[in-house]
């Protein structure tokens, strides 16, 4: 398990506590389980940082159904915030073994998976299209996956090696098989503070285009913004009940990664003296409209319709949070499955990637948008340094 940003972080391994959970009241059960377990044991703290003492990590599923969300308190986990490292056992883990080296997982095949991206830009026409002519839909984020299979064994600390090196800017995680680099946060906690970045509008290097220049294409264009309004109000509508004060920037900001550039909004604020936890923010917020849409009953309906698969984990929350109610989540984005065993011969994995569509997407775009986002999985997967 880890979640790691610019070398800061948690890594974690061994299971100390589990929950497996699924349905509408994933966020509220998820809540109450760990705020049980972390009031029945004894902590001895010498830190007090945020993630010391007992940690959860933690990945929901986007959707109410189908989906699996898990929370998983690992025996021991490594930590390190600005020059401060710690390690936290729970209870009597069992002795260390020496790490397995990671090795390189082969060759790599790619086939279809639930969705194709030939279907994945029927889907996207087809929302368009809707938008356009019914009009009870303003934006909505359509993704799709794909199967990769490694010809040997797949070990996850591969992937996270990779994408942490090329991608330091985004927190990498790894939860129960989900592993990724996400460039989005979806809610961090500090005390009374919260922080959010929020993502949506998306330009992908092209021959010939210096990175100035398509930066200032990507703050220029028209679609772009609005499927970034769409997201940065939906976020801080959600937020706002929870803070005395929500700073939201009047002007989007580029966020510049190796495969791709975000329009991009850093919120901040000061939470009230409810009681909210963490889990709690994050069930009010999720899906915002950078993995839903607007408005989000209407989207989150369509996007089951139009994309007809599963989407497990992929888009929605991962992070962590200890028993202090702080932590960080992140939307589960430029991730991947693990679908085999660390004992299988092969490797099997799932990676998905999505766009926002509003009525004046082209579906040939989007299906390049996507396969830009797939990049940073793929690369993972394939050793590219
Ligand atoms: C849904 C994804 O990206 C979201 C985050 C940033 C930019 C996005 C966009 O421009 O469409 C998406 O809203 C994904 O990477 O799968």
């Amino acid at each position: 398990m880890s979640w790691v940003r610019d070398g800061d972080g948690l890594v974690g391994w061994g299971c100390a506590a589990r929950l497996d959970t699924s349905g509408t009241e994933r966020f509220v059960e998820a809540d109450a389980w760990w705020q049980d377990w972390a009031e029945q044991v004894e902590v001895h703290d010498e830190v007090g940082l945020p993630g010391t003492g007992p940690v959860a990590f933690t990945s929901m599923a986007f959707a109410e159904e189908p989906g699996r969300s898990v929370l998983v308190v690992p025996e021991v986990l490594v930590g390190q915030r600005d020059g401060v490292r710690w390690v936290t056992t729970v209870g009597e883990p069992a002795a260390a073994r020496p790490p397995e080296p990671v090795a390189h997982p082969g060759m790599v095949r790619y086939s279809d998976g639930q969705l194709s991206a030939t279907g994945y830009r029927q889907a996207v026409a087809d929302a368009v299209r809707r938008m356009r002519e019914v009009g009870d839909l303003d934006k909505i984020v359509l993704a799709h996956d794909l199967l990769a299979c490694t010809s040997d064994p797949l070990d996850g600390r591969f992937l996270l090696n990779n994408l942490a090196a090329r991608y330091p800017s985004c927190w990498t995680f790894s939860v129960d098989g989900l592993v990724g680099a996400t460039p989005e946060l979806l809610l961090e906690r500090t005390g009374q503070l919260v922080r959010s970045r929020v993502l949506a509008g998306t330009i992908w290097p092209r021959e010939g285009r210096g990175a100035d220049e398509l930066a200032a294409e990507l703050l220029a264009s028209g679609k772009d913004r609005s499927e970034h309004d769409y997201a940065a109000s939906s976020l801080a509508t959600c937020l706002s009940p929870f803070c005395t004060e929500l700073t939201v920037p009047e002007e989007p900001s580029v966020l510049r990664l190796r495969n791709v550039m975000h329009l991009a909004s850093d919120v901040s604020g000061v939470l009230s003296g409810s009681q909210a936890t963490l889990l709690r923010m994050t069930d009010a917020v999720h899906p915002t409209a950078a993995v839903g849409g607007t408005p989000t009953p209407q989207a989150v309906k369509l996007i089951h319709e139009l994309e007809g698969m599963d989407r497990d984990r992929y888009a929605g929350p991962v992070g962590w949070v200890d028993a202090r109610g702080n932590g960080e989540f992140g939307v589960a984005l430029r991730c991947a499955q693990i679908q085999s065993a660390p004992e299988d011969r092969e490797g099997r994995v799932r990676l998905f990637a999505g766009c926002g569509i509003v009525a004046d997407s082209d579906p040939d775009l989007e299906v390049a948008e996507a396969e830009a986002k797939l990049l940073p999985m793929r690369e993972a997967l394939e050793g590219i340094a």
